[in-house]
């Protein structure tokens, strides 16, 4: 009959230790079937599961004086000890000299909640007969040792308040009880054999032959195993690894950069005139250093935004301020980046990108976070049209796995046309993921490049939330144990 239970020794033996036990706690199960405390108590809870014992948690919380409560109980709160010590109106001044100031700060306060004095004038004067408050009489009943809520008579209020004042410290004790269910009985009474079970077979058992004769600790293969949460890279990270492998992969070099940048790399390079709201204290995070101009480039830079240079453009008109371009920022795009790297590299073709941190002054909320990564690329060659950026573009969503891919009429002060790319997700619709476009020639003609410049700079961060099916951005950056552990490092 027992064999229908699976039940391995350890469990035999508890359960026949529990036949004769009633209620037993965890000391009295290990006693009286021989066994650890922690192998008694694994067994009753696997017999638990099988319906065979029941082991019931009682959590009981136990008051304990701290060591200012245990003065007290012995002194008597400031409050009694002040009012026990005057007889007519006192000053501050002269409690503080009597008394411990921080007693004398501590029973002023509770004097007057208690309605045994008032404050006249800055004196302290008595107002009643004092009478002894529960708190007092549940100071005393404590008698220095720890007690249940019953064994005090407290009132909830009154220990509660003497938690507040950190004269008491709450515990809670768990007691486990176990005992035998009416299935558990009759197993028993139909006869239970313990024999010895072999769990693990060794080379010692192959090689005597033992193993023969030997009874098997059958495998549950039924019970969950305790799940295993192995090591492994953070997914935001993995993402981010896999958007840079599939650029590598299209023959696209990787680009690096720094943090801080002029206003001229970031904004006036870039076409963006100087009185951009983008360029705001409340939008960007102005820095107090400032950057040297390339020479080779500013005054070119300048009268394009001044009159078009020699663009055919008619810039933006009024004075172009060299004090304002030299002021640095913390990037607020990473195309900052890309449009240095072609200056330094104008010579086509040329096919860079670059997965990095950006800062914008955002008020931190579900969808907006001050520091956040962009996918930023170009592409620099002759005959490089429209037509191909959307193509790069398709292709970059495509291997990210998104199908359905769409672009809008955008605006960027540096590209024309300007395009924003948006990706179809089941439940949220279209979901709009960055900004793309061929720079103007305002921005490349004062770096001397000749061939059309493809570019984009797509939001990583929006990208990951859709990936990984989250509502909140800020659950990227915030290493939840919990996430972590169950995040799945492939979808099956
Ligand atoms: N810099 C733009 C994106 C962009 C990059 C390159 C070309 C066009 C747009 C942004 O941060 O939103």
């Amino acid at each position: 009959m027992s064999s229908q239970y699976n039940l391995t020794s350890n469990e035999k033996n508890v359960l026949i230790a529990l036949e004769n036990l009633k209620d037993a706690s965890p000391d009295e199960l290990a006693d009286k079937s021989e066994m650890k405390t922690e192998t008694s108590m694994q067994a009753a809870f696997l017999l638990e599961e099988k319906g065979l014992a029941q082991v019931d948690e009682t959590i009981t919380e136990i008051f304990e004086l701290t060591d200012e409560g245990k003065k007290y109980a012995q002194e008597g709160l400031p409050e009694r000890q002040i009012i026990d010590a005057i007889s007519g109106p006192t000053s501050m001044d002269e409690l503080k000299d009597k008394f411990n100031p921080a007693v004398a700060g501590i029973a002023t306060g509770w004097l007057r909640r208690k309605g045994w004095a008032g404050i006249e004038k800055g004196m302290i004067v008595p107002t009643s007969n004092a009478e002894k408050g529960e708190d007092e009489k549940i100071l005393e009943a404590f008698a220095g040792e720890a007690k249940t809520f019953e064994e005090l008579g407290a009132d909830k209020k009154v220990i509660n308040d003497l938690i507040k004042r950190k004269l008491v410290v709450k515990t809670e004790n768990k007691k486990r009880k176990i005992c035998i269910t009416s299935e558990g009985k009759e197993l028993v009474v139909a006869g239970i054999t313990v024999e010895e079970e072999v769990a693990q077979l060794t080379s010692e058992l192959l090689k005597s032959g033992e193993w023969k004769e030997k009874k098997f600790r059958p495998y549950n293969i039924h019970t969950a195993p305790r799940p295993i949460y192995g090591a492994k890279i953070h997914p935001y990270q993995r993402l981010i690894d896999e958007m840079r492998r599939i650029f590598l992969d299209m023959g696209f070099t990787e680009i690096k950069g720094e943090a801080v940048q002029s206003s001229f790399w970031n904004f006036d390079s870039l076409f963006q005139p100087q009185d951009h709201p983008a360029r705001e204290m409340q939008d960007t995070f102005h820095l107090s250093s400032r950057s040297e101009l390339p020479l080779e480039y500013k005054d070119k830079v300048c009268a394009v935004h001044e009159n078009g240079g020699e663009t055919g453009s008619t810039g933006w008109g009024g004075k172009w301020s060299e004090d304002i371009a030299c002021r640095n920022v913390l990037r607020t795009h990473t195309t900052s980046l890309t449009i240095k790297y072609l200056a330094d590299n104008p010579e086509a073709p040329v096919k860079a990108f670059s997965i990095d941190r950006a800062y914008r002054r955002e008020t931190i909320d579900p969808t907006h976070t001050p520091e956040f990564e962009q996918l930023e690329g170009v592409v620099m060659d002759k005959d490089m049209s429209f037509s191909n950026l959307l193509g790069c573009l398709a292709e970059f969503y495509y291997r990210m796995g998104f199908e359905d891919i769409r672009f809008r009429p955008g605006y960027f002060p540096y590209t024309e046309p300007s395009v924003e790319p948006e990706v179809y997700v089941d439940g949220l619709g279209w979901v709009e993921l960055g900004g793309a476009g061929v720079f103007r020639k305002e921005v490349t003609a004062p770096l001397g490049i000749k061939y059309p410049v493809l570019a984009w700079g797509l939001g990583v961060s929006r990208l990951a939330m859709l990936k990984l099916g989250l509502k909140d951005l800020r659950q990227l950056y915030h290493s939840d144990i919990d996430w972590l552990r169950k995040s799945e490092v492939c979808q099956l």
